[in-house]
């Protein structure tokens, strides 16, 4: 028990009430995974049950398929180290999840979870899956079981507040890559050749800004948390026309969530959502792409030729890379070492460069997303020497 509590104060800066230490043959532990696709969920799966079995003798472990509703609406499976020896070369979750479902019985689950005697419970998913799991512990804790309910936070947009980085991150803006070397190949091999990159980011753009510094191929980055505009001397038309005559050729990398307050006028899907609540976007690539084509055409001043690449499911969907298998790996076993330890109503992340308990109150606060005011975001005006967008459409670009 003494290794067991070090671990956890060294880990913890963030604590959580303990409620009850566990022995280890009387875990019962299951896993789910609720959120969207993301590289790592496999490795993650892997090591809870790896870290269960081979640092605590932890041998019932179980997955819960289909996310939460998996719970009460399908069977378990039985998970041992060697059912799960190879998952973290695949990507996705062999275990399925719920993404953008809504509507699941929080009593329902926690009945399976009293039914079936289980008392750790692990869930991997982003923002939503974690208010799910919030919603399970006050449940769990309103009706006194011992019971630990653990987060780990996966979301390939990078979205999730509190921590430093979500798993699985890194190995986007590393597959991203390939799209945007694409992009440029293509484009540099015809006149004006434009290539036009899709990348994921709801309502952040992360992975669009890292994947812009990352390349150094990539002219102009849009995202969701800096509006733009086409037309005027400071809109993109503009910068394009002008980035074309000095080069020849462009790459613009555009977020999924940018830019829909122009295209929502006309397309009727704008104030859509799924049924776990997330707002359904327009393919804001192909508008884009369609209106720089038609912006062009009807100039007359410069014939392009524009390719647009959509890459955002290859990019969730690849395994993940070394440095992220080391990051699950830690995250993993932070979790283990927690709920071991009792703790519970709390979410892994690393904090300001430390492995943290957070409570799901804190981590359900607010939003995770690019400041364009900070300095990663001038970093990348001044990596590609686009315009900011902040000086109304009318006016000249100045020099800094
Ligand atoms: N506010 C909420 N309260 C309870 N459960 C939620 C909530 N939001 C989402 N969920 C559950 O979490 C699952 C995953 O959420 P979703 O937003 O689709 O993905 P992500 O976890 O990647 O953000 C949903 O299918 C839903 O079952
Ligand atoms: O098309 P789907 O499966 O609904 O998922 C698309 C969404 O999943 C994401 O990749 C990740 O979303 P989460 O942060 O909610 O996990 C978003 O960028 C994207 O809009």
């Amino acid at each position: 028990m003494d290794n067991i509590s070090r671990n956890v104060e060294e880990e913890t800066n963030l604590s959580q009430t303990a409620n009850v230490y566990f022995d280890s043959e009387d875990v019962h532990a299951c896993i789910v995974t609720c959120g969207g696709l993301c590289p790592g969920v496999n490795t993650v799966i892997r090591e809870i049950v790896c870290g269960l079995h081979h640092m605590y003798g932890v041998n019932e472990v179980l997955g819960i398929e289909g996310g939460y509703s998996g719970f009460y609406s399908r069977n378990t499976i039985p998970l041992t180290p060697k059912d799960v020896n190879d998952i973290h070369k695949r990507g996705g979750t062999i275990l399925g999840t719920s993404q953008g479902e809504g509507g699941n019985d929080t009593g329902k689950i926690v009945d399976s979870i009293q039914d079936r005697g289980i008392n750790q419970v692990y869930i991997l998913g982003g923002d939503g899956t974690q208010r799910g799991a919030s919603v399970i512990f006050e449940e769990i804790r309103r009706r006194g079981l011992k019971v630990s309910v653990v987060g780990i936070p996966e979301s390939v947009d990078n979205d999730i507040p509190v921590i430093d980085k979500s798993l699985g991150f890194d190995t986007a803006v590393e597959e991203a890559q390939r799209a945007i070397n694409a992009a440029h190949v293509e484009a540099e091999s015809t006149e004006n050749g434009i290539g036009v990159v899709k990348l994921m980011g709801r309502f952040s753009g992360f992975i669009a800004m890292y994947a812009t510094l990352a390349s150094r191929d990539v002219d102009c980055c849009l995202i969701p948390e800096s509006p733009f505009y086409l037309e005027g001397p400071c809109g993109l038309f503009e910068f394009i026309r002008k980035r074309l005559t000095e080069n020849g050729h462009m790459v613009i990398v555009i977020a999924e969530g940018a830019g829909q307050e122009l295209i929502s006028e006309s397309l009727s899907a704008m104030n859509k959502q799924d049924s776990a609540g997330n707002k359904l976007l327009q393919d804001v690539g192909l508008w884009l792409s369609q209106k720089i084509k038609d912006h062009f055409a009807e100039s007359k001043k410069m014939a392009i030729t524009l390719k647009y690449i959509d890459p955002t499911y290859m990019v969730r969907a690849v395994p993940s890379i070394a440095s992220d298998n080391v990051y699950c790996t830690l995250l993993a076993q932070s979790a283990v070492h927690g709920a071991m330890a009792g703790y519970t109503g709390f979410t892994v992340g690393v904090v300001n460069g430390r492995h943290s308990y957070i409570p799901f109150y804190r981590i359900n606060e607010g939003e995770k997303k690019v400041v364009i005011t900070d300095r990663m975001w001038a970093r990348l005006l001044s990596s590609t020497n686009q315009p900011s967008f902040l000086n109304p459409k009318g006016t000249q670009l100045t020099k800094p």
